[in-house]
């Protein structure tokens, strides 16, 4: 297997009077292609962790390599770069833009991309959307279509760039049960099929169930495995 993250001892600390450690020292190693769930009590650090991995917070301490990059050195703009080209973020509120179609959403990070043409990106939109089951729904806008499918829009643009890591936060926290299995069995999909790796915080036990591994924490540590 080849790992798509390693971190060594990631440690992030809020400075302050009262400094407090959101991760603490947790070493792990996640190989491509696998599905994994993050779980643990309310306040565990589970969003801090999934933050971290996704490059969208630093850590104060450890280290971080992303697809054989240590990141470390990185400053923002290069941050972004590897984000915009090898990570999808799906969250528990899609943050879809509602002034833009569904299509123009999902455009908009190879848009922002930039390696395909206008043509290939609209086609490339098309098909996202239809292979999530919104084909006929392209040009509609976000308040049109009912939460299960923003969900899946939200996943289609995750998915635009074609990443190696999609990251997501409860995804499935805002879905009903039928909603939550649909958005679960697409994320496993994903990765058997395509061979992505997808990194999902998690409350829902279904949901950890069906994952291939899960990452306990515990007080911003990794718990002890039992
Ligand atoms: N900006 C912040 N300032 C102070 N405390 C914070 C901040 N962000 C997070 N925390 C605290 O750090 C701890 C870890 O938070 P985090 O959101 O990562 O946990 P979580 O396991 O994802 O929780 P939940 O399951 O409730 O979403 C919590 O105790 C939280 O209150």
């Amino acid at each position: 297997m080849h790992p798509l993250i390693e971190t060594e001892a990631l440690t992030r600390t809020l400075p302050g009077e009262l400094p407090v450690t959101l991760v603490r020292d947790v070493s792990l190693r996640i190989d491509r292609g696998e599905f994994v769930a993050i779980v643990g009590p309310s306040g565990s650090g589970k969003s801090s962790l999934l933050y971290l991995l996704g490059l969208l917070d630093r850590p104060t301490s450890g280290r971080l390599t992303v697809d054989g990059e240590d990141t470390a050195d990185f400053d923002e703009d290069r941050l972004a770069d590897l984000r915009l080209a090898k990570l999808g973020f799906v969250f528990q509120f899609h943050f879809l833009l509602p002034e833009f179609s569904l299509l123009d959403n999902v455009a908009l990070p190879m848009r922002r991309l930039a390696r395909l043409r206008e043509t290939e990106i609209v086609a490339r939109a098309h098909a996202l959307l239809d292979d999530l089951g919104l084909q006929g729904h392209a040009h509609k806008h976000p308040h049109q279509i009912s939460g299960g499918q923003r969900q899946r829009v939200a996943i289609a643009r995750a998915l635009a760039n074609q990443p190696l890591l999609i990251l997501a936060d409860e995804p499935t926290g805002n879905l009903d049960s039928a909603s939550s299995a649909n958005v679960r069995d697409l994320l496993r999909s994903l990765c058997r099929t395509q061979g992505t790796t997808v990194v999902t915080v998690t409350h829902d036990l279904g949901f950890a169930a069906a994952a291939d591994r899960q990452i306990a924490l515990v007080d911003g540590r990794l718990a002890p495995q039992a």
